[in-house]
């Protein structure tokens, strides 16, 4: 099969006037990335002006027709991406606080940075749920996060950022949910007393979603911006695992008033659970806690408990680094099941061990983003 190359797609491209345009997609410098992988998967980001983000849709899917229409094209993918401000508008546009030595816990709208901020007006506070690596079970800890979090009578969002496998739908039993706009917005998917939004709901499961940093940040960035997610106590955000670039744009772009890293107790994802708080550290974003998940397993049959990686390790750390350890929870079937089944524990069984430990934690954090801002009038709104 005959291979495409970066020029066949741009030349593809050409061809795609935007409508009332006098120049194609290229000659106007909207091509933000493009990548081809094996097999003939193309994935073109195009960079186009904000306002006219949902008015372009179509122009995305002629440019995905004219992609396919390629030899050597098996599938092709264009999102699109909103254009950055020129950097002396966002100056003008940062709050005169944004260049002070941050407080933790005041909506993060303190760190000093040359980039354009994301802020979300109505969102009183927007913490991270990170990993250093993948699997340790950073999304199951969000969802039952959040959820307690509601528990609490907050109104809580829930952003899921993890681009490379984005679970927030299925784990919240509404994969198959699609969203609808509202004017220039998005309206926030809803379910179990969350607001929430996922790049799960723009693209199939199947989809190749190997993007270029760049190209990530960008859809990233356009679907916080573009939902409107009204007024909210908390948003928690499920970032991608890793520590890489994506992850660090991602703490400097969003307005973060603190971040939960979650890991498991062996020491291999410990160090990595150290490179993300060392990150967080470096943007100066507080790190509100250390959880520790898959701390042990119970046994299903008989309630045996086995500390099968090294039960405690977390803990110590956290003591090592100086930031507070907000709780653990075991390796357990239900906490999986709950989760692969649209229920997550913390409402499936509100008053079990483990709901009362996810609720514990949200109980810490929230203390811990309060008593570091004074109360707003939305908290505790519902
Ligand atoms: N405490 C737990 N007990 C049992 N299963 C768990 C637990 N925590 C997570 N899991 C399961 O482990 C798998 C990975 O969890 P999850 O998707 O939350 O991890 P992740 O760190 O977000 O992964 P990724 O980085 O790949 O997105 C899921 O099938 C989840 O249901």
């Amino acid at each position: 099969m005959a291979s495409v190359t970066r020029d066949d797609v741009l030349g593809a491209l050409t061809r795609i006037v935007p409508p009332g345009a006098d120049h194609d997609v290229v000659s106007l410098g909207w091509i933000d990335g493009v990548a081809i992988q094996p097999g003939g998967l193309v994935s073109v980001s195009l960079a186009v002006p904000a306002a006219l983000g949902p008015s372009l849709e179509p122009l995305s899917r002629q440019a995905e027709d004219a992609l396919r229409a390629l030899a050597g094209v098996t599938r092709a993918t264009v999102i699109l991406t909103a254009q950055r401000p020129p950097q002396a508008e966002n100056a003008q546009q940062r709050p005169p606080q944004a260049e002070k030595k941050p407080q933790p816990g005041a909506g993060g709208h303190g760190h000093a940075t040359s980039q354009a901020r994301i802020e979300l007006p109505g969102v009183r506070h927007i913490i991270a749920v990170a990993s250093g690596k993948g699997g340790v079970g950073k999304s199951t800890t969000a969802v039952n996060l959040a959820l307690g979090l509601t528990a609490l009578g907050l109104k809580v969002a829930l952003f899921d950022a993890d681009i490379y496998g984005p679970s927030i739908p299925r784990m919240l039993g509404v994969a198959s949910v699609k969203p609808v706009a509202n004017g220039k917005k998005v309206m926030p998917v809803t379910n179990h007393g969350l607001s929430m939004m996922s790049i799960g709901f723009m693209i199939a499961e199947d989809d190749p979603i190997i993007w270029r940093g760049p190209m990530v940040m960008g859809a990233l960035e356009q679907l916080l911006r573009d939902v409107d997610w009204g007024t909210q106590d908390v948003m928690v955000v499920d970032m991608p695992p890793g520590t890489g670039d994506t992850q660090l744009t991602m703490c400097q772009r969003v307005a973060l008033s603190g971040a939960v890293i979650v890991s498991t107790p062996q020491d291999i994802a410990l160090l990595d659970a150290k490179r993300g708080l060392a990150m967080f550290r470096r943007v100066d974003v507080p790190v509100l806690g250390l959880i520790e998940n898959m701390s042990y397993h119970l046994c299903t049959n008989c309630g045996h408990r086995e500390d099968v990686f090294s039960h405690g390790g977390a803990r110590r750390t956290a003591q090592e680094l100086g930031v507070p350890f907000l709780g653990e929870l075991p390796l357990d079937i239900r906490i999986r099941s709950g989760s692969d089944e649209g229920m997550p524990i913390t409402l499936s069984d509100p008053e079990g061990d483990h709901a009362l430990a996810y609720k514990a934690i949200a109980r810490a954090v929230w203390t811990s983003l309060e008593s570091a801002a004074p109360a707003a009038p939305n908290v505790g709104s519902q």
